[in-house]
């Protein structure tokens, strides 16, 4: 079967794809410290916890936005599942449709995934918003290339920064405040960030659509998204796998293609 790593730079998160549909998922924290054996030892023990022990991983493939935890992940595949990973990103994994962006640019492969999963399950004209370590948004074209976006800072960045920047401020949680005007400081802070977020997103979903032109599907995914999902309409749908549905689809083109 096939196995998904999603690696961001705050956590990596490994899905079980059985042709179908995801039969386990888990997450860890990203650290490039942590060796081949230390991912096996924890996947098999939380593959047989959810009663998967039987399951044979043949296949790979990788999204990293930390390249250095790559070096790790290979010897894993090497080493426990006797196969080489599809890298997204490198020169040999090829992508259903070529991005379009300036010359030399590296597209984080996560967002050439969220693009692919996205075309996939919804055609073209569409703007993924990925609530990960940063807020980013990635565009998709009509043909389903990769055409650029946006990188804002992540929702819980924005929140350390703060805790960390001003010596008064505690560290507070995201949550969505029932009032704009807080009364103490931690609510004034979680209407800082939700409803500063919420702006953000409405303000350039709607820039980007002007500059595009066309009318486009707004697709919300990563740890985040449903919570800015219950207020105002900012989102079409709302796909928490939509990255690693990607990278299935990106690995079946491989597949096929080579
Ligand atoms: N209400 C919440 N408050 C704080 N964090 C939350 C809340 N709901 C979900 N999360 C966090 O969202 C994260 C999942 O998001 P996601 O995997 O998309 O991004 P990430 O792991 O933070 O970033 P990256 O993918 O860049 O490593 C989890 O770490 C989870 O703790
Ligand atoms: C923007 C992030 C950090 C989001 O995970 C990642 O996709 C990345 O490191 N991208 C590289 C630069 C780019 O996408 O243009
Ligand atoms: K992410």
């Amino acid at each position: 079967m096939l196995l998904c790593i999603d690696t961001g730079n705050t956590n990596t998160v490994f899905s079980i794809w059985d042709g179908q549909a995801f039969i386990g998922t888990w997450r860890a924290s990203t650290e490039h410290q942590r060796t081949a054996d230390q991912y096996f030892v924890w996947l098999s023990t939380l593959m047989a916890a959810k009663g998967l022990q039987e399951v044979v991983i043949d296949e790979v493939v990788i999204s990293s936005t930390v390249p250095r935890v790559v070096f790790n992940l290979r010897v894993l595949c090497d080493r426990y599942f006797g196969c080489r990973p599809l890298v997204v990103g490198k020169p040999e994994c090829l992508l259903p449709v070529p991005s379009r962006v300036d010359e030399g640019v590296r597209p984080g492969p996560d967002r050439l995934a969220n693009a692919a999963g996205a075309f996939r399950r919804h055609g073209g004209n569409a703007v993924v918003v990925d609530f990960g370590t940063a807020t980013n948004f990635d565009v998709v074209a009509e043909d389903g290339a990769y055409v650029g976006g946006v990188i804002a800072p992540g929702v819980n960045l924005s929140l350390e920064a703060l805790a960390a920047g001003a010596a008064a401020l505690p560290h507070v949680d995201i949550t969505q405040p029932e009032k704009v005007i807080g009364t103490n400081t931690v609510e004034c802070i979680q209407s800082g960030v939700f409803w500063g977020y919420t702006g953000l997103i409405e303000g350039i979903t709607a820039r980007i659509k002007a500059e595009y032109g066309a009318p486009m599907k707004v697709i919300g995914t990563g740890g985040l998204a449903p919570l800015f999902a219950k207020g105002d309409m900012l989102f079409d749908t709302v796909e928490d796998d939509l990255t690693m549905f990607g990278l299935t689809v990106i690995h079946r083109f491989n597949k096929e293609n080579k």
